[in-house]
């Protein structure tokens, strides 16, 4: 099929040129002068009927070829036709459809607005014109990505790379959530380092940094995935621990214990120990939000200081 328009048959007062042209070489003019895609295509058969000069210059000839041939070089029907969108059920055009995507051959971003039009033979076709929005989509990708890198970045603690109280609330009220809702466990473990004001005293405040720093990626290392290791702030650490019970959780408790207890940390020639008292609790009927747990794990924490520092303790109840 030839491409161009002169079959249109728009009457001679159409409102284009009129001196010196026709009416179809007029609207031929202003459609190969748009700063958009134009292009018309057969609903059946995807066979390209009509392309303006926008077109043809960036994806070629049409002659023969349908459209997922020349506008994305596929080998098929493309898996985003819209056509399925531009008749209502009784068969009839619905209004345009207006969406974005990213072409395949020139990977610019472009705004389409799709419409079932009747072509000159009677029979209804797809019309489409699409303008080029790539450097607004650019902008708009830059700034998603800034907005997702702002959003990982608050929850974030900048020193150790844990999450912080903030994603620990926000995380941990999910897997509460979770839990009630399946009847599943869930343990929660409070840690506070011990008499570290003397590591920072004795050290230096960057050596306190670089002993945070490595005790995180302890207990980061021997957590599974699902759990959530949060440092609540200065020389505390929470972890939440799904589908883990009581005795689980005491267990790789006083494996971390014990690891830190063996742990040196290295620091401008220097060997720093630390160690840190542990309380632990488990979700019971009534808990409501994630600070009734907190509240037990703070007993039991706190009952570890009292009790000399260095050890593990529950609270159920
Ligand atoms: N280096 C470093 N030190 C911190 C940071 N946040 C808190 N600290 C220090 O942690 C110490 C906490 O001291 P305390 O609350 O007295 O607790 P502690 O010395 O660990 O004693 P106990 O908890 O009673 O065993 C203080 O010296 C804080 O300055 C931090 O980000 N970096």
């Amino acid at each position: 099929m030839k491409s161009g328009i002169p079959s249109l048959n728009l009457p001679a007062d159409a409102g284009l040129p009129a001196s010196g042209t026709t009416p179809a070489a007029g609207l031929q003019a202003v459609l190969d002068n748009l700063d958009a895609l134009v292009y018309v295509s057969d609903f059946q058969t995807h066979e390209l009927l009509y392309m303006n000069a926008y077109g043809r210059r960036t994806w070629g000839n049409i002659e023969g070829r349908k459209c997922w041939q020349v506008l994305q070089d596929s080998d098929g029907p493309c898996s985003f036709c819209t056509n399925h969108l531009l008749l209502a059920e009784d068969g009839t055009p619905n209004p345009p459809h207006v969406w974005e995507f990213q072409n395949q051959l020139d990977n610019h971003w472009y705004q389409c607005r799709d419409q079932a039009i009747r072509w000159t033979d009677g029979r209804l076709v797809r019309l489409e014109i699409a303008t080029d929005i790539t450097r607004r989509k650019q902008v708009e990708l830059e700034l998603q990505e800034a907005h997702q890198q702002a959003q990982a970045a608050a929850l974030e603690d900048e020193l150790t790379g844990l999450h912080n109280r903030r994603a620990f609330y926000e995380f941990g009220g999910q897997l509460l959530r979770h839990a009630k809702r399946h009847a599943s466990p869930l343990t929660m473990v409070m840690m506070d380092l011990d008499y570290f004001k003397q590591v920072n005293d004795t050290y230096g405040h960057d050596a306190g940094d670089e002993a945070l720093r490595q005790i995180a990626r302890l207990l980061q290392n021997r957590v599974r995935e699902s759990d959530i290791v949060a440092r609540l702030g200065g020389e505390e650490f929470a972890l939440l621990l799904p589908d883990t019970t009581m005795g689980e959780a005491i267990e790789l408790t006083e494996r971390m214990l014990e690891m830190l207890n063996e742990l040196v940390i290295q620091h401008k020639g220097r060997s720093i120990r630390a160690s840190a008292s542990f309380g632990i609790t488990r979700l019971i009927v009534g808990d409501q939000t994630l600070e009734d747990l907190m509240h037990r794990a703070d007993r039991a924490l706190y009952q570890s200081k009292d009790q000399g520092r260095g050890r593990v303790n529950t609270c159920s109840d």
